[in-house]
């Protein structure tokens, strides 16, 4: 997950490769809800692993639930329809499919509870769901605001010889908390009234279906009455598996339908989700053929390839995939028109109000667009602009922007707050990237070069952390080398040169948890002696082993970009770079850095010696023929004796910011 302030995504130019989604939310959260109610073990597969699954899960310890949860398994040992825990106070984050069926379930179930979470949970309406189980004597307090959570719960004297009557215009939520809770409370036959137009019903199906295999077989006259029968019982299913999450696909269909792909590749293909789903956000299938997308659906995967392009400009209700129809609001940055997204008004009480952060976001790209109480128009911008996309913590928008950066004036999108994909996608950038390419010259580098001891790795390290950038130590490429050569019994020199050069070619370095590998060895704290780097600036003096190791550096350069250190990265390996730093400090300085370096290592060292081996090195790497030690004649040079590593870091990150459109 990238955990870092903003994401710069490059301008991307094509799309291709395999995706594998992460398990639906929906499903997720009422599927261990389910197994928490039901008596006995339920092993719950391909479980989505996200912030809000796991403020259910939480929940669920607290109130007593046997959780046994690795990865994308859970197993869940139920309460048989009672609480253990009377009473708990239950931190429910932002996740709506979390806060609404536990106060339904805990309302019935009786005890003393408190249910809060984020201050945006704190603004989304949970009245008419309140309402309903006050109607059946449930005891529910708001402890703040009237209408919205958190709430106390107690135990009540509940009444169930009448209907129940819940509003359906607002949230389909309502309606799902009260069929997957009554089911507790059902000694005779419950009935449930719907009052208005229920909306999202797709989502009531997954109810339903999910409850169906769960032993719980509803009756439904239309849309407006549900009936438990007398006596159900939530019975365990034993295994059960959660499809891919189909709002999380339309991501991936947008992408296949937006990104030009390479000869040969077959589009974007969905794995573990196809035409057989039961989440209504599959139907989002139909309305991206509709804008022109090229889709092969089977019962469990899904291609999707560009068809018409631009795309088509649609009208359309989206009353039935509010979650996925977000998308189709970026999609129609590519459209040949204005298109018209009816029938929304729910995405006003989601995570955010998504009407009106939809619209913002977009007029920033240079999009024209007219937003309603319950809908939005979108006319593709003339000339595309860039600028940084506020995500309001809210996912969907995080993901949805990504999309933008298909843009034809090839600009840079910046992502604020990437991390609030964690709520049901946290791998959802690096996904993107695995199946999306650009122009090499468009994966943006900042190259930090200088003498030893400067701080070049210290600082481009963290500086590659904070922009969620890959990281280059090219000085352990020579490190390697010079150990590779040694290990094979060449002398250093050119004597050996042709085969060390053939050496380098092939070296077999992996970079893995932050340990460095030749082979199946971990010479991470080998190449790090000081007779190492000696060895290394020799090595390094060869002209045809800087030749063979060319390709492994530009290898790098991928998505979402690369910050790079040593010694001529600037000069030679990223000539194009967009910022190349020379980054220099004392001799002294520099001497004492190490100095203190290796003596915390535990390793013996003089304060003269170092010094006297630095300026050596540097003498050599600044002498040789080969790339020699110098600044990019367009490098910034930064000498930092007087600096922090972290004041350091903040002018890289100053001078970087400098280069950005945004
Ligand atoms: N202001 C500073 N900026 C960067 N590093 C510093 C600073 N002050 C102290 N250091 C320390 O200096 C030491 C040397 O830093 P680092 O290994 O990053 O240098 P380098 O230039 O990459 O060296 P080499 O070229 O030998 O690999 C580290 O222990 C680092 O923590
Ligand atoms: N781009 C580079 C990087 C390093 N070298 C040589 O390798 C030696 C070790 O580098 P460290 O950064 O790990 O200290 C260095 O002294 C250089 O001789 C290089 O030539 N080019």
């Amino acid at each position: 997950m990238f955990d870092t302030a903003f994401l710069d995504i490059p301008a991307l130019t094509g799309a291709g490769g395999t995706v594998h989604l992460p398990g639906s939310k929906s499903i997720s959260n009422r599927v261990l809800l389910l197994a928490a109610l039901s008596e006995g073990r339920t092993t719950v597969h391909d479980l989505l692993a996200s912030d809000d699954t796991a403020v259910m899960l939480a929940a669920l310890r607290q109130l007593g639930c046997g959780v046994d949860a690795s990865g994308s398994t859970a197993v869940i040992t139920g309460l048989g329809g009672r609480a253990v825990q009377q009473q708990a106070k239950l931190y429910l984050g932002n996740a709506g499919t979390a806060m609404r069926p536990l106060t339904a379930a805990l309302a019935l179930l009786g005890g003393d509870f408190e249910l809060s979470g984020v201050p945006r949970m704190h603004e989304r309406p949970i009245g008419d769901l309140v309402d309903a189980l006050r109607g059946l004597g449930c005891a529910i307090d708001y402890l703040g605001e009237d209408g919205f959570p958190p709430l106390h719960i107690r135990t009540g004297q509940l009444v169930l010889d009448a209907p129940i009557r819940v509003r359906g215009d607002v949230s389909s939520q309502f309606l799902t908390s009260l069929l997957l809770a009554l089911p507790l409370v059902a000694s005779r036959e419950i009935s449930i009234e719907v009052v208005g137009e229920l909306i999202s019903r797709p989502y009531v199906e997954i109810t339903l279906n999910l409850l169906d295999r769960f032993g719980i077989a509803v009756q439904r006259e239309g849309w407006q009455r549900f009936t438990i029968p007398a006596g159900s019982r939530y019975r365990s299913p034993g295994d059960i598996h959660v499809e891919g999450d189909a709002s999380s696909a339309s991501y991936f269909i947008a992408l296949g339908a937006i990104g030009a792909w390479a000869e040969g590749q077959k589009g974007i293909e969905i794995e573990g989700l196809g035409e057989a789903s039961i989440q209504g956000d599959i139907h989002f299938i139909e309305a991206a053929r509709q804008m022109g997308a090229r889709i092969d659906a089977s019962a469990n995967s899904l291609r999707i390839r560009r068809g018409a392009w631009p795309l088509k400009a649609i009208a359309l209700d989206c009353n039935h995939i509010p979650d996925a129809a977000m998308t189709l609001a970026v999609m129609a940055l590519y459209a040949d028109g204005t298109s018209t997204l009816r029938n929304i008004a729910s995405w006003r009480v989601k995570e955010t109000d998504r009407i009106a952060a939809m619209a913002c976001e977009l007029r920033k790209l240079g999009a024209s667009v007219e937003e309603g109480q319950d809908f939005l128009k979108v006319t593709p911008p003339v000339l595309w602009q860039t600028a940084p996309i506020h995500t309001y913590d809210d996912h969907r928008v995080a993901m949805c922007f990504s999309l933008a950066a298909f843009n034809p004036a090839r600009l840079p999108v910046r992502i604020l707050d990437p991390r609030c994909v964690g709520k049901t996608f946290p791998d959802y950038f690096e996904t993107l990237f695995s199946v999306t390419r650009t122009e090499p010259e468009l994966v943006p580098v900042i190259c930090i070069d200088g003498p030893t001891a400067s701080g070049k790795g210290t600082v481009a390290a963290v500086v590659a952390q904070k922009l969620g950038y890959h990281f280059l130590d090219s000085g352990a490429m020579y490190r390697i080398t010079a150990l590779a050569a040694t290990q094979a019994g060449l002398a250093i020199g050119p004597a050996q040169e042709p085969a060390i050069a053939a050496l380098a070619r092939q070296l077999p370095v992996r970079f893995a948890d932050g340990k460095v590998f030749l082979g199946n060895q971990d010479v991470t704290e080998t190449i790090r002696t000081e007779e190492a780097g000696m060895n290394a600036s020799r090595v390094s003096a060869l002209p045809s082993v800087r030749l063979a190791l060319v390709d492994l550096q530009h290898g790098f350069r991928q998505l979402p970009g690369l910050v790079a250190d040593g010694r001529d990265m600037g000069t030679v390996i990223f000539p194009d770079a967009a910022l190349k730093i020379f980054l220099t400090a004392s001799a002294r300085q520099r001497a004492e850095r190490r100095y203190k370096q290796l003596i915390s290592k535990g390793i013996s060292a003089t304060l003269g010696g170092i010094q006297q081996d630095l300026e050596a090195r540097d003498a050599r790497d600044m002498s040789r023929q080969a790339a020699p030690l110098k600044p990019a004649d367009d490098a910034a040079l930064l000498d930092n004796s007087e600096l922090s590593i972290e004041e350091s870091v903040a002018q890289v990150l100053k001078l970087w910011q400098g280069t950005r459109p945004f």
